[in-house]
């Protein structure tokens, strides 16, 4: 469906993006990792044929979307990362305005999506929080139904529960097939809905891996609170399992990937709590750099 190739761009501060290889297949969702100034938008408006590749070429389903731009525009729907409105346009306007755009006549799926997104479309946008305008630019680019939806960054400004729904509008429509490439900073939105992603850092991709590969690189900080302290003690001198801190009787275990050991070996004692905390995308990403290591 989507093959990025080489894609280079140079600016002229020297920053941008380098040899950018990645695919995406049919129905896929597929995840753009990375931490801010990573290349994430640079990469995307070469993937819309806003920007002219320095070297290297972006097709979507075998037309390149610099020369075809016209053509690739209509097939896909798009959020950018910061949306342009129309000044003095509503929201309702604005949604109008990009159907006629998109040539379509039909509303229903529209307004399934602004009851799912919870927002007036009657306020002016300017008047809007960002995350309302968020709503606004997700809608625009679902509601024609496109084979493909490329989303930078589709969740910042919105809530816990809205960003919920957003997941679950993207489950339902890659259960449709259509296909996705979505950039964002958040490891937990990624794992809930995406079945690849690529890193990218500084420019370059670092690593394209499927999820479980991704999730079995996170580590988790585990803290097991024991009834006894005693038992605590015992745990810690055992030597079995990698303790990074040890206070009374509260132990905090880091797990990555195997999680059997730690269950047997604090199933040999009572425990009073125990709590899950997941490694941020920036601590997976330091510890790739630590390691020095590029994976494909
Ligand atoms: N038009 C431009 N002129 C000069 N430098 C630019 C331009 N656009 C982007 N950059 C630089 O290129 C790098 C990549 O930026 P980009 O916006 O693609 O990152 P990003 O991964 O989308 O980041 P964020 O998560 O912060 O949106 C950054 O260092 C940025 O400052």
């Amino acid at each position: 469906m989507l093959i990025v190739e080489g894609l280079t761009k140079v600016f002229a501060n020297g920053k941008g993006i380098a040899d950018v290889s990645f695919t995406v297949n049919r129905g896929e969702v597929f995840g753009f990792l990375g931490p801010n100034g990573a290349g994430k938008s640079t990469t995307i408006r070469h993937i819309m044929g806003f920007m002219k590749p320095e070297r290297g070429k972006v097709s979507i389903k075998g037309l390149d979307t610099w020369t075809k731009q016209g053509v690739v525009q209509k097939l896909v729907g798009y959020l950018p990362g910061e949306i342009a409105f129309i000044e003095g346009m509503t929201g309702k306007d604005f949604l109008e305005f990009m159907s006629r755009m998109q040539r379509v006549n039909n509303s229903a799926k529209r307004s399934r999506l602004i009851e799912r997104l919870q927002f007036d479309v009657n306020t002016p946008i300017r008047k809007m929080s960002k995350g309302m305008k968020q709503k606004v630019g997700i809608v625009a680019a679902f509601m024609h139904d496109p084979e493909l939806i490329i989303l930078d960054e589709p969740t910042s400004g919105l809530d816990p529960l809205m960003q919920q729904i957003f997941i679950e509008l993207v489950l339902e429509e890659k259960a449709q097939g259509t296909t996705f490439l979505m950039s964002s900073h958040s490891f937990p939105e990624v794992e809930r809905t995406c079945d690849r992603a690529a890193i990218i850092k500084d420019g370059r991709i670092i690593a394209v891996k499927n999820i479980h590969e991704l999730q079995s690189m996170q580590r988790k900080l585990v803290e097991i609170v024991f009834e006894h302290e005693e038992d605590a003690g015992k745990f810690a001198s055992a030597g079995n399992m990698p303790v990074e801190s040890h206070d009374g009787r509260r132990i905090t275990v880091a797990v990555q990937g195997n999680y059997n050991d730690l269950i047997q070996e604090t199933a040999k004692y009572p425990v009073r709590s125990l709590d899950v905390k997941a490694q941020n995308l920036e601590d997976v990403f330091m510890h790739y750099y630590d390691r020095k290591e590029c994976v494909r």
